[in-house]
């Protein structure tokens, strides 16, 4: 995966005229008088709600800075907030993600690893495939093969609908090179991600 692959996997662009037509037909279709005052504006706001999601900008995610006396040393930032859309209801997840990796020479700033969870969290995803796409990411970015994701998920389609689980949290990791072989060396940066959450 490079750094091309943040572009949005979609079919097209937004028409976001018809985003807002198509809005008004489903709530006629929903029973719903569309031309009383709460709703007359909605299917412009929720036009607009979509283009924002899925167009946008997390600004740049690649500056990186030379540190060739990382030896030894590993990167952490855990309690990166994100929302995204589940895939299969359109319902928001929201998420907890941990970031770690052991530098090769070279540090990614440290507020790119945000920018990095937003750019994937800002599709209709699956919390796996999330987890997978930011591990990848920050892999081709840093120059490091040694990344660990962990992401703690809320899903609402499992909390307000469906089996209607509101205690029931998600955790997908995804472990690259070394942390994937050496269980000690992902032991300590899997603590150092969670470590700082206790008291959450
Ligand atoms: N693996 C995975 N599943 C997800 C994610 N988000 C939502 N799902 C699941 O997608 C599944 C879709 O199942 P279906 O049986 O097709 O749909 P459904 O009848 O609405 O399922 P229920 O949610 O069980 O009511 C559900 O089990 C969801 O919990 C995700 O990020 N990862
Ligand atoms: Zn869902």
């Amino acid at each position: 995966m490079t750094t091309t692959d943040t572009r949005l996997p979609t079919t097209g662009g937004i028409d976001i005229g018809e985003v807002e037509a198509l809005y008004r037909k489903l709530l006629v279709a929903l029973g719903q008088d569309v031309d009383s005052e709460g709703l007359r504006d909605t299917p412009a706001r929720v036009a607009r709600f979509w283009k924002d999601f899925l167009q946008h900008d997390p600004g740049t995610t690649d500056t990186a800075f030379t540190h060739q006396e990382s030896g030894g040393q590993y990167v952490v930032v855990s309690g990166i907030r994100a929302w995204s859309l589940c895939q299969h209801h359109l319902l928001p997840f929201r998420l907890d993600v941990h970031i770690g990796y052991v530098p090769a020479g070279r540090v990614l700033g440290l507020s790119k690893l945000p920018r990095i969870v937003q750019t994937y969290a800002h599709r209709l995803q699956i919390q796996e495939a999330l987890t997978t796409q930011v591990a990848h990411e920050v892999a081709a970015l840093s120059g490091s093969g040694d990344v660990g994701v962990w992401s703690v998920g809320e899903h609402l389609c499992m909390a307000m609908r469906g089996v209607r689980d509101q205690a029931a949290r998600t955790t997908t990791a995804c472990l690259l090179g070394r942390l994937e072989s050496d269980d000690r060396l992902a032991e300590r940066l899997r603590t150092a991600a969670f470590l700082p959450l206790g008291a959450r």
